[in-house]
């Protein structure tokens, strides 16, 4: 079987403002993601992971290396129309905002069927498949006429992720996607993605600073420190027993029982004098 997405050498650099140095944002990258299989891609803020993502639905040019989606690298399709609908059938990204990506004027309906229309879905069909991706994202039908503003941050994300699913993309990248919500509503959307991907097959990438949250919903894990991948295996595994010093100083930062503030500036200061 083909894999759903794989990603080598993947390679980005900014140039830094006024003369300040370069900064390599991405630097060489890979893994693999079978169809319906989930990525966790965690590492502080400024490791490199949202022009990871960016770099994986082509919101951002690689300097070096490929993604190739269902056995087609993406790069065979740069310009016009159909090469958009193709990367976006491809892949979809869910921001951590979704006031960013939903068009303020539209209500939910008219957002979702937006979204089919322009993918080719005929006319006659829209009604109802509005209906069925809300349905499936566990949006209730009255909320069919509300607009971004008059919903919640929860009820925006379903609907950020119903416009994601409406083009049934191979893969769906999520960049904090829950990181602005309450806990009970960030467990209920992980419950539905988790629902979502044994569905419909689609790979999930799982963009989060949030070790607990990666946790739930992702088999694999790639930890990302200064741009590089330092660890990557089985997320249970590498979050139980982490190999590298950096993974662990992730893990006794976060607020919970394996928090250690004196292990964790033991750790930096040894990071800080390994590079
Ligand atoms: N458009 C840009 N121009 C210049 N430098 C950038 C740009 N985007 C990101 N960077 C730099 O690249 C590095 C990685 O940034 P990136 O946003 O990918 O990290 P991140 O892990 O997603 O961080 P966060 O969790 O804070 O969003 C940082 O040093 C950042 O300052």
């Amino acid at each position: 079987m083909t894999d759903a997405l794989v990603v080598s050498g993947l390679t980005k650099t900014y140039r830094g403002a006024g003369r300040g140095p370069r900064v390599v944002a991405v630097d060489g990258i890979s893994f693999t993601l079978a169809a319906g299989g989930s990525l966790g891609v965690v590492g502080e803020s400024g490791s490199g992971k949202t022009t990871l993502a960016q770099m994986i639905v082509g919101l951002a040019e690689p300097d070096s290396g490929t993604v190739v989606i269902d056995g087609r690298d993406r790069r065979d399709l740069r310009r016009g129309r159909r090469a958009r609908l193709q990367r976006a059938t491809e892949a979809q990204m869910v921001f951590q905002d979704p006031y960013g990506s939903l068009d303020r004027r539209l209500d939910v309906a008219g957002a979702l069927a937006d979204t089919l229309r322009r993918h080719g879905t005929p006319k006659d069909r829209i009604a109802r498949d509005v209906a069925a991706l809300m349905d499936r994202v566990g949006l209730a039908s009255r909320l069919a006429n509300s607009r971004p503003h008059e919903l919640s941050g929860g009820q925006r994300q379903r609907v950020a992720i119903a416009k994601a699913l409406a083009i049934d993309p191979t893969v769906l990248v999520l960049d904090e996607a829950v990181s602005a919500l309450d806990v009970s509503v960030q467990a209920q959307i992980l419950t539905l993605l988790d629902e979502i991907r044994a569905e419909s097959g689609v790979a999930l990438v799982f963009v989060s600073h949030d070790l607990a949250v990666v946790g739930q919903v992702t088999d694999q894990i790639l930890v990302m420190y200064r741009g590089r991948a330092v660890e990557t295996g089985d997320t249970d595994q590498v979050l139980r027993r982490p190999e590298h010093p950096y993974t662990e100083m992730l893990l006794s930062s976060a607020p919970g029982p394996r928090w250690q503030p004196e292990r964790v500036a033991e750790l930096r200061a040894a990071l800080a004098a390994a590079t």
